[in-house]
Protein backbone atom coordinates (compact mmCIF):
# COMPACT_ATOMS: atom_id res chain seq x y z
CA UNK A 1 0.00 0.00 0.00
CA UNK A 2 2.26 2.77 -1.54
CA UNK A 3 -1.31 4.74 -1.35
CA UNK A 4 -0.63 6.23 1.57
CA UNK A 5 2.96 7.49 0.81
CA UNK A 6 2.47 8.69 -2.06
CA UNK A 7 -0.83 11.06 -0.52
CA UNK A 8 1.18 12.37 2.12
CA UNK A 9 3.66 13.91 -0.20
CA UNK A 10 0.87 16.15 -1.66
CA UNK A 11 1.02 19.24 0.56
CA UNK A 12 -2.50 19.60 0.06
CA UNK A 13 -3.99 17.12 1.87
CA UNK A 14 -3.52 15.89 5.05
CA UNK A 15 -4.16 11.92 4.67
CA UNK A 16 -2.90 10.46 8.34
CA UNK A 17 -3.38 12.25 12.20
CA UNK A 18 0.39 12.31 11.77
CA UNK A 19 1.02 14.58 8.97
CA UNK A 20 3.10 11.50 7.60
CA UNK A 21 4.35 8.25 8.50
CA UNK A 22 7.40 9.89 10.22
CA UNK A 23 5.19 12.13 12.37
CA UNK A 24 6.79 15.27 11.21
CA UNK A 25 3.17 17.40 10.82
CA UNK A 26 4.69 19.50 8.50
CA UNK A 27 3.69 21.14 5.63
CA UNK A 28 5.30 22.14 2.22
CA UNK A 29 2.73 24.70 2.08
CA UNK A 30 3.73 28.57 2.53
CA UNK A 31 1.21 30.59 1.56
CA UNK A 32 0.15 31.66 4.87
CA UNK A 33 4.24 32.77 5.71
CA UNK A 34 5.92 34.41 9.20
CA UNK A 35 5.04 37.52 7.43
CA UNK A 36 1.50 37.83 6.92
CA UNK A 37 0.53 35.21 9.25
CA UNK A 38 -0.68 38.20 11.31
CA UNK A 39 -3.54 38.71 8.34
CA UNK A 40 -5.07 35.28 9.67
CA UNK A 41 -9.00 35.24 9.56
CA UNK A 42 -11.56 32.40 10.56
CA UNK A 43 -12.78 31.14 7.36
CA UNK A 44 -15.95 29.47 8.82
CA UNK A 45 -16.39 27.06 11.87
CA UNK A 46 -18.09 23.75 12.68
CA UNK A 47 -19.37 22.23 15.75
CA UNK A 48 -19.05 18.61 16.75
CA UNK A 49 -21.80 18.88 18.91
CA UNK A 50 -20.25 16.88 21.83
CA UNK A 51 -19.16 18.01 24.93
CA UNK A 52 -15.56 17.18 26.60
CA UNK A 53 -11.71 17.54 25.71
CA UNK A 54 -11.62 17.02 21.82
CA UNK A 55 -8.07 15.84 21.20
CA UNK A 56 -6.23 14.88 17.60
CA UNK A 57 -7.52 16.80 14.44
CA UNK A 58 -9.16 16.29 10.76
CA UNK A 59 -8.01 14.54 7.76
CA UNK A 60 -8.57 16.24 4.42
CA UNK A 61 -8.38 14.18 1.40
CA UNK A 62 -9.94 14.69 -1.75
CA UNK A 63 -11.63 18.02 -0.65
CA UNK A 64 -13.30 16.15 1.53
CA UNK A 65 -12.28 17.14 5.78
CA UNK A 66 -13.52 14.09 8.03
CA UNK A 67 -13.58 15.38 11.61
CA UNK A 68 -14.15 13.43 14.73
CA UNK A 69 -14.65 13.55 18.18
CA UNK A 70 -14.32 12.13 21.77
CA UNK A 71 -17.47 9.46 23.47
CA UNK A 72 -19.93 9.05 21.73
CA UNK A 73 -16.72 9.35 18.29
CA UNK A 74 -19.06 11.04 15.68
CA UNK A 75 -17.15 10.94 12.53
CA UNK A 76 -18.68 14.05 10.26
CA UNK A 77 -17.59 13.83 6.44
CA UNK A 78 -17.84 17.71 5.29
CA UNK A 79 -17.95 18.35 1.59
CA UNK A 80 -15.24 21.46 0.79
CA UNK A 81 -16.67 22.35 -2.58
CA UNK A 82 -19.64 22.28 -1.16
CA UNK A 83 -19.45 24.90 1.59
CA UNK A 84 -18.74 22.02 4.59
CA UNK A 85 -21.75 20.66 3.59
CA UNK A 86 -22.37 17.09 5.90
CA UNK A 87 -21.54 14.14 3.13
CA UNK A 88 -22.19 11.70 6.06
CA UNK A 89 -21.96 11.38 9.50
CA UNK A 90 -21.43 8.30 11.47
CA UNK A 91 -22.06 7.75 15.44
CA UNK A 92 -21.56 4.12 16.91
CA UNK A 93 -23.68 3.40 19.46
CA UNK A 94 -21.66 2.66 22.63
CA UNK A 95 -22.55 1.48 26.46
CA UNK A 96 -21.95 4.58 28.46
CA UNK A 97 -20.46 2.87 31.17
CA UNK A 98 -17.22 2.91 29.32
CA UNK A 99 -16.94 6.62 30.22
CA UNK A 100 -15.63 5.89 34.01
CA UNK A 101 -13.36 3.66 32.98
CA UNK A 102 -11.84 6.06 30.88
CA UNK A 103 -8.46 7.42 32.86
CA UNK A 104 -8.34 10.75 31.30
CA UNK A 105 -11.54 11.99 29.70
CA UNK A 106 -13.28 10.59 26.86
CA UNK A 107 -10.48 11.83 24.70
CA UNK A 108 -9.98 10.21 21.44
CA UNK A 109 -7.08 11.59 18.87
CA UNK A 110 -8.68 11.08 15.58
CA UNK A 111 -9.52 8.51 12.17
CA UNK A 112 -7.20 6.80 9.71
CA UNK A 113 -7.59 6.93 6.04
CA UNK A 114 -6.79 3.78 3.70
CA UNK A 115 -8.04 1.24 0.73
CA UNK A 116 -11.22 3.57 0.33
CA UNK A 117 -12.32 3.40 4.42
CA UNK A 118 -12.14 5.36 7.33
CA UNK A 119 -11.04 3.63 10.54
CA UNK A 120 -12.07 4.68 13.95
CA UNK A 121 -11.14 2.98 17.15
CA UNK A 122 -13.50 3.53 19.48
CA UNK A 123 -14.00 4.21 23.53
CA UNK A 124 -15.18 0.75 23.84
CA UNK A 125 -12.29 -1.06 21.62
CA UNK A 126 -14.40 -1.49 18.75
CA UNK A 127 -12.47 -0.91 15.79
CA UNK A 128 -14.37 -0.16 12.55
CA UNK A 129 -14.06 0.48 8.87
CA UNK A 130 -16.02 3.01 7.16
CA UNK A 131 -16.63 3.42 3.51
CA UNK A 132 -14.99 6.89 2.91
CA UNK A 133 -17.46 8.11 0.38
CA UNK A 134 -20.78 6.74 1.95
CA UNK A 135 -20.22 6.34 6.02
CA UNK A 136 -21.21 2.54 5.64
CA UNK A 137 -19.69 0.40 8.17
CA UNK A 138 -17.41 -2.19 6.03
CA UNK A 139 -16.20 -4.50 9.14
CA UNK A 140 -15.79 -4.09 12.90
CA UNK A 141 -13.84 -6.14 15.77
CA UNK A 142 -13.99 -5.59 19.10
CA UNK A 143 -9.99 -5.38 20.70
CA UNK A 144 -10.38 -5.55 23.85
CA UNK A 145 -12.72 -6.09 27.00
CA UNK A 146 -14.05 -2.88 28.67
CA UNK A 147 -15.37 -5.22 31.92
CA UNK A 148 -11.68 -5.43 32.53
CA UNK A 149 -11.10 -1.66 32.09
CA UNK A 150 -9.89 -1.46 28.59
CA UNK A 151 -10.71 1.45 26.74
CA UNK A 152 -9.51 2.81 23.19
CA UNK A 153 -8.46 6.63 22.60
CA UNK A 154 -5.66 6.44 20.11
CA UNK A 155 -5.58 7.15 16.42
CA UNK A 156 -4.84 3.99 14.38
CA UNK A 157 -2.76 3.75 12.24
CA UNK A 158 -2.64 2.31 8.33
CA UNK A 159 0.38 0.34 6.73
CA UNK A 160 0.03 -2.04 3.71
CA UNK A 161 -2.54 -4.04 4.18
CA UNK A 162 -2.81 -3.99 7.67
CA UNK A 163 -4.34 -1.58 10.24
CA UNK A 164 -2.85 -1.12 13.88
CA UNK A 165 -4.34 0.08 16.94
CA UNK A 166 -3.11 0.35 20.80
CA UNK A 167 -4.75 -0.26 23.80
CA UNK A 168 -5.24 1.88 27.10
CA UNK A 169 -5.97 1.26 30.62
CA UNK A 170 -2.60 1.23 32.30
CA UNK A 171 -4.18 2.74 35.21
CA UNK A 172 -6.76 -0.39 35.48
CA UNK A 173 -4.00 -2.99 35.53
CA UNK A 174 -5.08 -3.73 31.71
CA UNK A 175 -1.86 -5.75 29.62
CA UNK A 176 -0.66 -3.28 26.75
CA UNK A 177 -0.75 -5.11 23.33
CA UNK A 178 -0.37 -3.78 20.00
CA UNK A 179 -2.73 -5.19 17.38
CA UNK A 180 -2.39 -5.42 13.30
CA UNK A 181 -5.57 -6.27 11.35
CA UNK A 182 -6.12 -7.26 8.06
CA UNK A 183 -7.75 -3.55 6.10
CA UNK A 184 -9.74 -5.78 4.13
CA UNK A 185 -11.53 -8.36 6.27
CA UNK A 186 -10.61 -6.72 9.99
CA UNK A 187 -9.15 -10.36 10.81
CA UNK A 188 -6.66 -10.32 13.45
CA UNK A 189 -2.66 -10.11 11.41
CA UNK A 190 -1.10 -10.26 15.26
CA UNK A 191 -0.84 -9.35 18.14
CA UNK A 192 2.01 -7.97 20.34
CA UNK A 193 2.04 -7.63 24.18
CA UNK A 194 4.05 -5.49 25.93
CA UNK A 195 4.44 -8.00 28.70
CA UNK A 196 4.59 -11.54 29.54
CA UNK A 197 6.23 -14.96 27.57
CA UNK A 198 8.59 -14.32 24.60
CA UNK A 199 5.74 -16.07 21.93
CA UNK A 200 3.31 -13.45 23.54
CA UNK A 201 5.54 -10.32 22.77
CA UNK A 202 6.96 -11.79 19.87
CA UNK A 203 10.51 -11.30 21.02
CA UNK A 204 13.22 -13.24 19.65
CA UNK A 205 15.36 -13.70 22.59
CA UNK A 206 18.44 -13.59 20.29
CA UNK A 207 17.42 -11.46 17.31
CA UNK A 208 15.96 -9.07 19.78
CA UNK A 209 18.10 -6.23 21.03
CA UNK A 210 18.33 -3.50 23.43
CA UNK A 211 21.52 -1.20 23.30
CA UNK A 212 23.02 -3.79 20.62
CA UNK A 213 22.66 -7.13 23.02
CA UNK A 214 20.05 -9.75 22.12
CA UNK A 215 17.53 -9.14 25.31
CA UNK A 216 17.78 -12.95 26.23
CA UNK A 217 14.98 -15.42 26.84
CA UNK A 218 11.81 -13.90 28.53
CA UNK A 219 13.40 -10.95 29.44
CA UNK A 220 9.63 -9.39 30.44
CA UNK A 221 8.75 -12.56 32.93
CA UNK A 222 12.21 -12.16 34.49
CA UNK A 223 11.69 -8.74 35.16
CA UNK A 224 8.24 -8.90 37.49
CA UNK A 225 7.75 -10.94 40.73
CA UNK A 226 5.10 -13.70 40.15
CA UNK A 227 2.18 -13.32 38.16
CA UNK A 228 2.28 -8.94 38.35
CA UNK A 229 3.03 -8.75 34.17
CA UNK A 230 -0.61 -10.30 34.04
CA UNK A 231 -2.05 -7.01 35.42
CA UNK A 232 0.94 -5.00 34.41
CA UNK A 233 0.22 -2.11 32.43
CA UNK A 234 2.34 -1.25 29.56
CA UNK A 235 -0.13 -0.23 27.28
CA UNK A 236 0.21 1.37 23.96
CA UNK A 237 -2.15 4.42 23.46
CA UNK A 238 0.16 6.74 22.00
CA UNK A 239 1.17 7.56 18.23
CA UNK A 240 2.46 5.08 15.69
CA UNK A 241 5.28 5.72 13.12
CA UNK A 242 6.74 3.86 10.10
CA UNK A 243 9.94 3.88 8.11
CA UNK A 244 9.30 1.98 4.82
CA UNK A 245 12.37 1.15 4.12
CA UNK A 246 13.29 -0.59 7.06
CA UNK A 247 9.40 -1.99 7.17
CA UNK A 248 9.76 -1.29 10.84
CA UNK A 249 6.60 -0.01 12.91
CA UNK A 250 8.00 2.22 16.20
CA UNK A 251 5.46 2.95 19.57
CA UNK A 252 6.40 3.13 23.19
CA UNK A 253 4.43 1.28 26.11
CA UNK A 254 3.09 3.03 29.16
CA UNK A 255 2.98 3.05 32.90
CA UNK A 256 3.37 -0.71 34.74
CA UNK A 257 0.56 -1.24 36.81
CA UNK A 258 0.21 -0.46 40.08
CA UNK A 259 1.78 3.28 40.24
CA UNK A 260 2.59 2.31 43.37
CA UNK A 261 6.46 0.40 42.74
CA UNK A 262 6.60 -1.03 45.86
CA UNK A 263 4.08 -3.58 44.85
CA UNK A 264 5.88 -4.67 41.69
CA UNK A 265 9.56 -5.00 42.05
CA UNK A 266 12.19 -5.34 39.16
CA UNK A 267 12.65 -3.66 36.28
CA UNK A 268 9.11 -4.23 34.22
CA UNK A 269 10.17 -4.87 31.13
CA UNK A 270 8.53 -4.34 28.64
CA UNK A 271 6.94 -1.05 30.36
CA UNK A 272 7.92 2.51 29.24
CA UNK A 273 9.69 0.98 26.17
CA UNK A 274 10.30 1.85 22.79
CA UNK A 275 9.60 -0.84 20.24
CA UNK A 276 10.24 -1.03 16.53
CA UNK A 277 8.67 -4.04 15.33
CA UNK A 278 8.80 -5.62 11.82
CA UNK A 279 5.11 -4.49 9.96
CA UNK A 280 4.45 -7.94 8.34
CA UNK A 281 5.37 -10.57 11.17
CA UNK A 282 5.00 -8.07 14.22
CA UNK A 283 8.75 -9.28 15.44
CA UNK A 284 10.50 -7.47 17.74
CA UNK A 285 13.72 -5.88 15.96
CA UNK A 286 14.85 -3.98 19.13
CA UNK A 287 13.84 -2.38 22.41
CA UNK A 288 14.98 0.27 24.84
CA UNK A 289 13.13 0.46 27.87
CA UNK A 290 13.89 4.15 28.85
CA UNK A 291 12.31 4.42 32.57
CA UNK A 292 13.62 0.54 34.21
CA UNK A 293 10.37 0.20 37.32
CA UNK A 294 8.89 3.05 37.01
CA UNK A 295 7.83 4.88 40.25
CA UNK A 296 6.38 7.88 38.94
CA UNK A 297 4.02 7.11 35.71
CA UNK A 298 6.26 8.38 32.98
CA UNK A 299 3.91 6.51 29.91
CA UNK A 300 6.85 5.81 27.57
CA UNK A 301 3.71 6.34 24.73
CA UNK A 302 5.00 9.61 23.13
CA UNK A 303 5.52 9.97 19.51
CA UNK A 304 8.52 8.80 17.78
CA UNK A 305 9.64 11.42 15.00
CA UNK A 306 11.57 10.07 12.71
CA UNK A 307 14.16 12.08 10.64
CA UNK A 308 17.38 11.86 9.12
CA UNK A 309 20.38 14.29 10.27
CA UNK A 310 23.57 13.97 10.90
CA UNK A 311 25.12 13.27 14.51
CA UNK A 312 28.47 13.97 15.52
CA UNK A 313 29.51 14.29 11.42
CA UNK A 314 27.66 10.91 11.07
CA UNK A 315 24.52 10.75 8.61
CA UNK A 316 21.97 8.66 10.58
CA UNK A 317 18.20 7.56 10.54
CA UNK A 318 16.87 9.03 13.45
CA UNK A 319 14.14 8.63 15.51
CA UNK A 320 13.42 11.31 18.07
CA UNK A 321 11.58 11.16 21.26
CA UNK A 322 10.54 13.68 23.76
CA UNK A 323 9.70 10.90 26.93
CA UNK A 324 7.18 11.85 29.88
CA UNK A 325 9.92 11.51 32.11
CA UNK A 326 11.63 14.86 30.72
CA UNK A 327 14.44 12.82 28.72
CA UNK A 328 14.85 13.76 24.84
CA UNK A 329 16.00 10.55 23.13
CA UNK A 330 17.92 10.77 20.09
CA UNK A 331 18.47 6.94 18.64
CA UNK A 332 19.41 5.46 15.50
CA UNK A 333 16.24 3.79 14.26
CA UNK A 334 18.09 0.95 12.49
CA UNK A 335 19.29 -0.84 15.47
CA UNK A 336 17.93 1.38 18.66
CA UNK A 337 21.83 2.51 19.57
CA UNK A 338 21.27 5.57 21.99
CA UNK A 339 23.13 8.75 20.65
CA UNK A 340 21.43 11.87 22.86
CA UNK A 341 19.27 11.80 25.84
CA UNK A 342 19.45 15.15 27.60
CA UNK A 343 16.46 17.02 29.89
CA UNK A 344 14.13 19.27 27.56
CA UNK A 345 13.40 21.28 30.63
CA UNK A 346 15.66 22.23 33.08
CA UNK A 347 13.70 21.51 36.32
CA UNK A 348 13.80 17.49 35.21
CA UNK A 349 15.40 15.85 38.97
CA UNK A 350 14.07 12.27 39.66
CA UNK A 351 17.36 11.52 37.42
CA UNK A 352 20.16 13.28 37.21
CA UNK A 353 21.09 12.16 33.60
CA UNK A 354 20.85 9.03 31.23
CA UNK A 355 23.89 6.83 31.77
CA UNK A 356 25.67 7.49 28.04
CA UNK A 357 29.06 5.68 29.22
CA UNK A 358 28.90 2.10 27.17
CA UNK A 359 31.68 0.20 29.80
CA UNK A 360 28.98 1.16 32.52
CA UNK A 361 26.61 -0.99 33.91
CA UNK A 362 23.98 1.23 33.75
CA UNK A 363 24.98 1.99 30.38
CA UNK A 364 21.14 3.35 29.02
CA UNK A 365 19.53 3.80 32.20
CA UNK A 366 18.54 7.00 33.92
CA UNK A 367 20.40 7.51 37.50
CA UNK A 368 17.46 7.95 39.48
CA UNK A 369 18.18 10.44 42.36
CA UNK A 370 16.71 8.52 45.77
CA UNK A 371 15.39 12.10 47.10
CA UNK A 372 12.81 11.57 44.41
CA UNK A 373 12.20 7.89 44.98
CA UNK A 374 8.91 6.53 45.30
CA UNK A 375 9.82 2.84 46.35
CA UNK A 376 8.27 3.97 49.98
CA UNK A 377 5.42 2.80 50.77
CA UNK A 378 2.68 6.20 52.44
CA UNK A 379 5.82 8.42 52.25
CA UNK A 380 4.83 11.81 50.63
CA UNK A 381 7.99 12.03 48.46
CA UNK A 382 7.52 15.95 47.73
CA UNK A 383 8.75 18.25 45.04
CA UNK A 384 9.42 15.46 42.09
CA UNK A 385 9.89 16.69 38.84
CA UNK A 386 7.86 16.65 36.32
CA UNK A 387 4.83 15.80 37.14
CA UNK A 388 3.66 11.91 36.28
CA UNK A 389 1.68 14.52 33.65
CA UNK A 390 4.86 14.71 32.14
CA UNK A 391 7.54 17.37 30.47
CA UNK A 392 5.70 16.49 27.57
CA UNK A 393 2.31 13.80 27.51
CA UNK A 394 0.57 12.84 24.76
CA UNK A 395 0.76 16.65 22.75
CA UNK A 396 2.82 15.79 19.88
CA UNK A 397 5.66 17.61 18.35
CA UNK A 398 6.56 19.14 14.96
CA UNK A 399 9.60 19.03 12.99
CA UNK A 400 10.87 21.14 10.46
CA UNK A 401 12.95 19.91 7.70
CA UNK A 402 13.86 23.09 6.70
CA UNK A 403 15.51 24.71 10.37
CA UNK A 404 15.91 20.89 10.98
CA UNK A 405 14.65 21.25 14.50
CA UNK A 406 11.45 19.90 16.62
CA UNK A 407 8.69 22.40 18.03
CA UNK A 408 7.86 20.57 21.33
CA UNK A 409 4.68 21.69 23.30
CA UNK A 410 5.78 20.76 27.24
CA UNK A 411 4.26 20.80 30.46
CA UNK A 412 6.41 22.89 33.35
CA UNK A 413 4.83 20.96 36.49
CA UNK A 414 6.48 19.28 39.04
CA UNK A 415 4.46 16.90 41.85
CA UNK A 416 4.71 15.53 45.27
CA UNK A 417 3.62 11.38 45.43
CA UNK A 418 2.12 9.21 47.78
CA UNK A 419 2.59 5.37 46.54
CA UNK A 420 0.18 3.06 49.06
CA UNK A 421 -0.82 -0.84 48.56
CA UNK A 422 -3.62 -1.12 46.01
CA UNK A 423 -5.93 -4.50 45.67
CA UNK A 424 -6.90 -5.19 41.94
CA UNK A 425 -10.38 -5.78 41.09
CA UNK A 426 -10.85 -6.28 37.29
CA UNK A 427 -12.70 -2.99 35.86
CA UNK A 428 -12.10 -0.85 38.86
CA UNK A 429 -8.79 1.82 38.82
CA UNK A 430 -5.49 -0.25 39.61
CA UNK A 431 -3.87 3.36 40.74
CA UNK A 432 -1.75 2.95 44.09
CA UNK A 433 -0.91 6.13 44.62
CA UNK A 434 -1.99 10.03 45.15
CA UNK A 435 -0.46 13.00 43.97
CA UNK A 436 -0.38 16.73 43.58
CA UNK A 437 0.50 18.72 41.18
CA UNK A 438 2.05 22.72 40.88
CA UNK A 439 4.10 24.81 38.61
CA UNK A 440 8.12 24.10 39.78
CA UNK A 441 9.13 26.65 42.76
CA UNK A 442 9.52 29.70 43.01
CA UNK A 443 7.82 30.22 39.05
CA UNK A 444 4.29 30.40 38.12
CA UNK A 445 3.72 29.55 34.55
CA UNK A 446 3.04 25.64 33.96
CA UNK A 447 4.29 25.25 29.96
CA UNK A 448 6.60 26.09 27.66
CA UNK A 449 6.82 25.69 23.91
CA UNK A 450 10.09 25.09 22.48
CA UNK A 451 12.63 24.51 19.84
CA UNK A 452 14.87 21.56 19.72
CA UNK A 453 17.97 20.21 18.50
CA UNK A 454 18.05 16.33 18.69
CA UNK A 455 21.50 16.06 17.17
CA UNK A 456 22.88 18.08 20.22
CA UNK A 457 20.19 17.87 22.75
CA UNK A 458 19.40 21.37 23.31
CA UNK A 459 17.08 24.06 23.76
CA UNK A 460 17.23 26.69 20.82
CA UNK A 461 14.38 28.65 22.04
CA UNK A 462 11.49 29.07 24.47
CA UNK A 463 8.25 30.86 25.03
CA UNK A 464 6.77 30.74 28.29
CA UNK A 465 2.87 29.74 28.37
CA UNK A 466 0.70 29.68 31.66
CA UNK A 467 -0.90 26.08 31.27
CA UNK A 468 0.52 23.25 29.95
CA UNK A 469 0.81 23.47 26.35
CA UNK A 470 -1.41 20.13 25.31
CA UNK A 471 -2.27 20.80 21.93
CA UNK A 472 0.09 19.16 18.83
CA UNK A 473 2.26 21.07 16.65
CA UNK A 474 2.53 22.25 13.08
CA UNK A 475 5.38 23.09 11.50
CA UNK A 476 5.21 24.73 7.70
CA UNK A 477 7.29 25.58 4.77
CA UNK A 478 6.23 29.31 5.12
CA UNK A 479 8.73 29.57 8.25
CA UNK A 480 5.39 29.39 11.11
CA UNK A 481 4.94 27.00 13.62
CA UNK A 482 1.52 26.62 15.17
CA UNK A 483 0.19 25.54 18.66
CA UNK A 484 -2.66 25.94 20.83
CA UNK A 485 -3.24 26.65 24.31
CA UNK A 486 -5.53 25.56 27.48
CA UNK A 487 -6.93 29.28 27.27
CA UNK A 488 -7.88 28.47 23.99
CA UNK A 489 -5.54 30.47 21.63
CA UNK A 490 -4.31 29.50 18.58
CA UNK A 491 -1.38 30.73 17.90
CA UNK A 492 1.58 31.11 15.46
CA UNK A 493 5.35 31.41 15.88
CA UNK A 494 8.21 32.29 13.90
CA UNK A 495 9.70 29.24 13.48
CA UNK A 496 13.93 30.11 13.87
CA UNK A 497 13.15 32.88 16.19
CA UNK A 498 9.95 31.65 18.31
CA UNK A 499 8.56 35.50 18.08
CA UNK A 500 4.76 35.34 18.78
CA UNK A 501 3.56 36.32 15.18
CA UNK A 502 -0.52 35.63 15.46
CA UNK A 503 -3.36 34.88 18.06
CA UNK A 504 -6.67 33.93 18.17
CA UNK A 505 -9.15 33.21 21.17
CA UNK A 506 -11.39 30.00 19.92
CA UNK A 507 -14.27 29.20 21.86
CA UNK A 508 -12.73 26.91 24.40
CA UNK A 509 -9.38 25.49 25.69
CA UNK A 510 -7.48 23.71 23.27
CA UNK A 511 -5.83 20.21 23.45
CA UNK A 512 -6.10 19.50 19.25
CA UNK A 513 -3.24 19.14 16.97
CA UNK A 514 -2.87 21.60 14.28
CA UNK A 515 -3.48 20.72 10.60
CA UNK A 516 -3.09 22.54 7.51
CA UNK A 517 -4.48 22.35 3.75
CA UNK A 518 -4.73 23.35 0.17
CA UNK A 519 -8.46 23.86 -1.65
CA UNK A 520 -9.34 25.84 -4.25
CA UNK A 521 -6.05 27.23 -4.58
CA UNK A 522 -6.25 28.66 -0.94
CA UNK A 523 -4.52 27.43 2.02
CA UNK A 524 -6.51 26.51 5.74
CA UNK A 525 -5.26 25.99 8.99
CA UNK A 526 -7.90 23.97 11.13
CA UNK A 527 -7.81 23.24 14.70
CA UNK A 528 -9.90 21.25 17.11
CA UNK A 529 -11.29 23.39 20.29
CA UNK A 530 -13.09 21.47 23.49
CA UNK A 531 -11.02 21.29 26.35
CA UNK A 532 -10.24 18.61 28.51
CA UNK A 533 -8.12 15.99 28.44
CA UNK A 534 -5.98 14.79 31.49
CA UNK A 535 -4.17 18.57 31.70
CA UNK A 536 -7.80 20.20 30.81
CA UNK A 537 -9.95 18.96 33.19
CA UNK A 538 -9.40 20.80 36.39
CA UNK A 539 -9.08 24.10 34.31
CA UNK A 540 -12.76 23.09 32.21
CA UNK A 541 -13.88 22.69 36.28
CA UNK A 542 -13.02 26.52 36.85
CA UNK A 543 -10.09 25.72 38.93
CA UNK A 544 -7.07 27.86 38.38
CA UNK A 545 -4.53 25.29 38.51
CA UNK A 546 -5.73 22.83 35.57
CA UNK A 547 -3.95 19.72 37.48
CA UNK A 548 -5.62 20.66 40.78
CA UNK A 549 -7.48 17.62 42.13
CA UNK A 550 -6.50 15.36 39.52
CA UNK A 551 -3.91 12.09 39.62
CA UNK A 552 -5.46 11.28 43.27
CA UNK A 553 -7.97 8.47 43.26
CA UNK A 554 -10.27 10.26 43.56
CA UNK A 555 -9.70 12.33 40.43
CA UNK A 556 -10.72 9.45 38.61
CA UNK A 557 -14.34 9.40 39.84
CA UNK A 558 -14.43 13.11 39.16
CA UNK A 559 -13.69 12.71 35.70
CA UNK A 560 -16.64 10.53 34.99
CA UNK A 561 -19.22 13.46 35.99
CA UNK A 562 -17.48 16.27 34.44
CA UNK A 563 -18.35 18.34 31.48
CA UNK A 564 -16.64 20.43 29.35
CA UNK A 565 -17.50 23.22 26.94
CA UNK A 566 -18.81 22.16 23.55
CA UNK A 567 -16.28 21.32 20.23
CA UNK A 568 -15.66 23.26 17.71
CA UNK A 569 -13.38 23.17 14.35
CA UNK A 570 -12.14 26.35 13.48
CA UNK A 571 -10.56 27.09 9.85
CA UNK A 572 -8.52 29.89 9.51
CA UNK A 573 -7.02 31.42 6.16
CA UNK A 574 -5.55 34.69 4.97
CA UNK A 575 -8.40 37.28 3.50
O1 LIG B 1 -1.91 3.96 30.78
C1 LIG B 1 -2.82 4.16 29.98
O2 LIG B 1 -3.40 3.25 29.36
C2 LIG B 1 -3.21 5.58 29.71
C3 LIG B 1 -4.16 5.91 28.76
C4 LIG B 1 -4.42 7.28 28.49
C5 LIG B 1 -5.44 7.52 27.43
O3 LIG B 1 -5.76 6.55 26.70
O4 LIG B 1 -5.96 8.60 27.25
C6 LIG B 1 -3.69 8.28 29.21
C7 LIG B 1 -2.75 7.82 30.16
N1 LIG B 1 -2.54 6.51 30.40
C8 LIG B 1 -1.94 8.72 30.94
O5 LIG B 1 -1.14 8.29 31.78
C9 LIG B 1 -2.04 10.12 30.70
O6 LIG B 1 -1.31 10.92 31.29
C10 LIG B 1 -2.99 10.57 29.74
C11 LIG B 1 -3.31 11.86 29.33
C12 LIG B 1 -4.26 11.72 28.39
C13 LIG B 1 -4.95 12.77 27.63
O7 LIG B 1 -5.49 12.43 26.56
O8 LIG B 1 -4.94 13.95 28.05
N2 LIG B 1 -4.56 10.41 28.21
C14 LIG B 1 -3.78 9.68 29.03
CA1 LIG C 1 -0.94 5.81 32.09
Amino acid sequence: NDELIKMSQNPKEWVMPTGNYANHRYSQLKQITSDNVANLQVAWTFSTGVLRGHEGGPLMIGDVLYVHGPFPNPVFALDLKNDGRILWKYEPKQDPNVIPIMCCDTVNRGVAYGDGKIFLYQADTTLVALDAKTGKVVWSVKNGDTSKGETGTSAPMVVKDKVFVGNSGGEFGVRGSMTAYDIKTGKQAWRAYSVGPDSEMLIDPQKTTELGKPVGSDSSLKSWEGDQWKIGGSTTWGWYSYDPELNLVYYGSANPGTWNPSQRPGDNKWSMTIFARDVDSGMARWVYQMTPHDEWDYDGVNEMILVDQTVGGTPRKLLVHFDRNGFAYTLDRTNGELLVAEKYDPVVNWATKVDMDKSSKTYGRPLVDSKYSTQREDVNVKGICPAALGTKDQQPAAFSPETGLFYVPTNHVCMDYEPFKVNYTAGQPYVGATLSMYPPRGEDHMGNFIAWDARTGKIVWSNKEQFSVWSGALATAGNVVFYGTLEGHLKAVDAKTGKELYKFKTPSGIIGNVITYEQSGKQYVAILSGVGGWAGIGLAAGLTEPTAGLGAVGGYAALSNFTALGGQLTVFSLP
